[in-house]
């Protein structure tokens, strides 16, 4: 039986500001779920966002309030052996609230597959890779600092994908600072940009043709999310792989973007997908509709990394690799255990549930009171 669900706010400084075209991160906010089950099993789940309001239209604290309020009480009482029937009800019930939804959903499929005794990979298929390739992104907002960081994690085989958040300064100029970067790093390193919605579809078209030219593998969400239209011309006109990211919010608009053949690549992200099985079924459509997969990060710490790296180890094609990297850009950890990065690769974690054990005295301290 599900006996007590709560919700954490716990504030962690980044180890440099992280500079994207809608906010600068000095700090990211994780939203941490635990739910309690009457038979002693524990479960956790993560719904942490970017940048307050600035990324997305659900905040940390509306997260936590509507958790706490709207969305625990439907699950209380509820059989915790019985996550599908648990979250049908949330979700007939619970308008939007992806979020939420995603962190309720990993914690009752963590609980359950602790039950069980295997990893949490193992209740959504099975997996079919125990590590996953990890980019890194390099955004302090200055060229050389970028290329520095990016030479460490060459030297420390941490990471040789590199993305790169541009879209705040003129196109002209984030072109130059990308193809300086691709220059220095050459054929060690895949770049590719993230521009997060900031372009207008002319901007896009100068700015694309020059990323191509010089060598970029990606663009990531050119143009505005509601704008499908402007996304699928841009992935017809060019050969660089067009990634779409805050234009899917789940199944129907994985199916929408499909339908019209609007990108190249998406971005998995649990948390923008509502969830675990609708992560997957995001991953469904790509895969019969020729799309490649991506696995994406809203920069959560290790909770919500391991969950998605436990959907990502059931994909049997993962073309573009992961960004999984969130847990390394935090200055502190909830986990009592760190997850291990190991030749550019993130391990997933192969114990019981998401693999990954909270340190409760670390939680306490950390956590917003
Ligand atoms: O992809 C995004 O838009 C959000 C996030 C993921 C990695 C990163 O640096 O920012
Ligand atoms: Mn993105």
């Amino acid at each position: 039986m599900i006996e007590k669900i709560e919700t954490f706010l716990v504030d962690v400084p980044t180890i440099r500001p992280h500079k994207l075209s809608v906010a600068t991160m000095n700090t990211q906010t994780l939203v941490l779920v635990r739910v309690l089950c009457a038979d002693g099993i524990v479960g956790w789940g993560e719904a942490t966002t970017i940048g307050g309001l600035n990324y997305g239209e659900e905040s940390p604290e509306s997260i936590k309030t509507n958790i706490d309020t709207y969305i625990a009480p439907l699950l209380s009482g509820m059989d915790a052996s019985q996550p599908a029937k648990a979250m049908a009800k949330v979700r007939k019930a619970i308008q939007g609230n992806r979020f939420a939804k995603c962190a309720l959903e990993t914690a009752l499929l963590d609980a359950q597959a602790r039950r069980l005794q295997v990893p949490l990979s193992e209740l959504l298929g099975g997996r079919v890779r125990d590590a996953l390739p990890v980019a890194w992104t390099l955004a302090s907002g200055d060229t050389s600092k970028d290329i520095a960081e990016a030479e460490n994690m060459l030297d420390l085989r941490r990471h040789r994908i590199f993305k790169l958040k541009i879209g705040l300064r003129p196109v002209d100029d984030d072109v130059a600072h990308v193809l300086a970067i691709k220059r220095a790093l050459g054929e060690r390193a895949s770049v590719r940009v993230d521009v997060n919605q900031a372009w207008s579809e002319m901007d896009a078209v100068r700015g694309i043709a020059r990323l191509e030219a010089g060598g970029i593998d990606l663009v990531e969400q050119p143009v505005k999310a509601d704008n499908r239209a402007a996304l699928a011309r841009l992935k017809q006109r060019f050969d660089v792989a067009i990634m779409a990211d805050e234009a899917l919010h789940g199944p129907n608009d994985a199916m929408a973007l499909a339908r019209i053949d609007g990108a190249d690549v998406y971005a998995v992200k649990i948390t923008q997908s509502g969830g675990l099985l609708p992560a997957l079924e995001v991953a469904t459509v790509a895969r019969l509709a020729g799309i490649g997969l991506y696995g994406g990060t809203m920069l959560e710490g290790g909770i919500g990394t391991a969950a998605t790296a436990q959907v990502c180890s059931t994909f049997p094609e993962l073309a573009w690799d992961t960004e999984l990297f969130g847990p390394l850009l935090l200055t502190q950890e909830v986990l009592r255990e760190p997850l291990v990065y190991r030749d550019f690769m993130l391990q997933v974690p192969t114990g019981p549930g998401l693999g990954v054990e909270i340190d409760d005295d670390k939680l306490h301290a950390m956590q917003r009171h």
